[in-house]
């Protein structure tokens, strides 16, 4: 298929708040002629941007799952998947990241994976920022910066909450990190659509230019062992390790040399992006399932595995057998064995083992939580806490959002919020919808005990 037949993707990216959803809501809300189907990807427990994209014809999908960077490649095969079997109903395609997200394994997708790269083609990486957060944000965390180094497009929206010789400097610093892009400046993102879609602006080879590791993979998983065995039942047992679960993929007929093992991974990425099966100690493991073994139980834990013929089995883990001092050892049977004792069971070594390792740290403060409560809540009391939560704690607290039902208040309130900056707007009425509050919190150390508790004292 030709390039000029593959439907066009444009991925907005930038920090938490900067504006991606006003801009999504601009460009859906304009007469530009394109059915275009968005894919949210959402970082926390409840999606609330769906709720904040505007009703539109446009296809709205969204994604979460997991460590964004590792499992993104995986939902967006998935989602973009189902997306082509509805090929009529669009002719673009907008990828809003969270604002979390490094966006290399989002825009690696459209270059890693043969299906994808025949369908699509990356247009171009539209990067909002926050002109009053961005120097804070640049200093925090690897991913903004990212977004601002793979930008073709940069917005330098929210130009109202600062002074121009602010702009002029923040404009001059991120021409430093980033001599292609071009910069526009915004206002509640008002950019016009033709600066920002349709590009054709995204250039492999100038990335691979600039960033010679672009396209290596980060994955789901950080091991896998390859285990030559016989038929007849294994066990697998686990200790203790650093998670009380872990995921596990099982591939038959795992070759052993790289170019196998590399073609394992890439169906593991897919396979990880679907619903995890639960495991308890005792259970089967499926084939070519993404399962979760349940490792809260105290002292070794043990799973099966049957292998109906001689064959080479691969196992990708979410993380490495020595962390959990995983063991793959052979059940005998009287039928087929002799009795052996304890002592006698020895240990299979796996015939070719790979660790993946993910470039990037996992920054295991930053979390998020929503809170989801039914009835009202008294505006006051609510405006008092947020206002002192925000002031005290708003450097951590890097977003907040959700809807907000006050009392004697006809419309739902969409709140939003972006460290101590926050609004309370209303938004539709209620109508016959149950009224609910819903408030997702992102940011580092948070306390959510201690948050719920004080959301429930404003409920009246
Ligand atoms: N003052 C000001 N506020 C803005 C501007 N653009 C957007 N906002 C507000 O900033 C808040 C965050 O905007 P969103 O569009 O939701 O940001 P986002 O990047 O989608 O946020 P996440 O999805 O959480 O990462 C909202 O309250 C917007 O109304 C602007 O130019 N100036």
């Amino acid at each position: 298929m030709s390039n000029t037949q593959k439907v066009p993707v444009t991925i907005l990216t930038g920090f938490l708040g900067s504006g991606k959803t006003t801009l999504l809501n601009r460009i859906l809300s304009e007469e530009h002629g394109k059915k275009i189907a968005v894919i949210e990807n959402e970082y926390g427990e409840v999606g609330i941007d769906q709720g904040l994209v505007i009703n539109a014809d446009e296809e709205v999908f969204e994604m979460s799952n997991g460590c964004i960077c590792c499992t993104v490649r995986g939902d967006l095969i998935r989602v973009l998947g189902n997306l082509m079997k509805r090929r009529d109903k669009f002719d673009y395609v907008l990828v809003e990241t969270t604002g979390l997200a490094d966006p290399g394994p989002v825009a690696q997708t459209f270059f890693m994976d043969d299906e994808i790269r025949e369908e699509f083609s990356l247009d171009g990486i539209v990067t909002l920022v926050d002109a009053a957060h961005i120097e804070q944000q640049l200093g925090r965390s690897d991913e903004s910066s990212e977004q601002v180094a793979f930008a073709d497009v940069l917005v330098l929206n929210k130009t109202d909450l600062v002074s121009d010789e602010s702009l002029d400097n923040l404009e001059s610093r991120l021409r430093d990190m980033n001599r292609m892009a071009r910069v526009i400046r915004s206002k509640q993102a008002d950019v016009s659509i033709d600066t920002v879609l349709n590009l054709s602006a995204f250039d492999l080879d100038q990335v691979l230019q600039r960033r010679p590791t672009f396209l290596e993979p980060e994955y789901p998983f950080e091991w896998t062992g390859v285990f030559s065995l016989e038929k007849g039942r294994y066990e697998l047992t686990l200790e203790e390790g650093p998670d009380p679960t872990m995921s596990l993929v099982q591939l038959l007929d795992q070759g052993k040399d790289e170019t196998a093992l590399n073609t394992g991974a890439e169906s593991c990425v897919r396979l990880y992006a679907e619903q995890e099966q639960l495991m308890n100690p005792g259970d089967l493991v499926p084939v070519g399932k993404h399962v979760n073994l349940q490792l809260q139980s105290e002292g070794t834990k043990s799973f099966f595995i049957d292998v109906d013929k001689a064959r080479d089995i691969g196992l990708f883990t979410q993380h490495t057998a020595e962390e959990f001092n995983m063991k793959l050892t052979k059940v005998n049977t009287p039928s087929t064995d002799e009795i052996d004792n304890d002592q006698n069971i020895s240990t299979i070594s796996p015939i070719a083992e790979r660790v993946w390792v993910a470039e990037h740290e996992h920054d295991d403060e930053v979390g998020s939580f929503a809170i989801e409560r039914e009835g009202d809540v008294d505006p006051e009391k609510l405006n008092r806490w947020l206002s002192r939560l925000l002031s005290e704690k708003g450097v951590d607290i890097f977003r907040t959002k959700g809807f907000i039902s006050y009392a004697g208040e006809s419309k739902r309130i969409v709140f939003q919020g972006v460290h101590m900056l926050f609004t309370a707007q209303p938004d539709k009425e209620w109508g016959n919808e149950p009224r609910r509050n819903q408030l997702v919190f992102i940011g580092r150390n948070l306390d959510e005990a201690e948050m719920i508790k004080e959301f429930d004292k404003c409920l009246v």
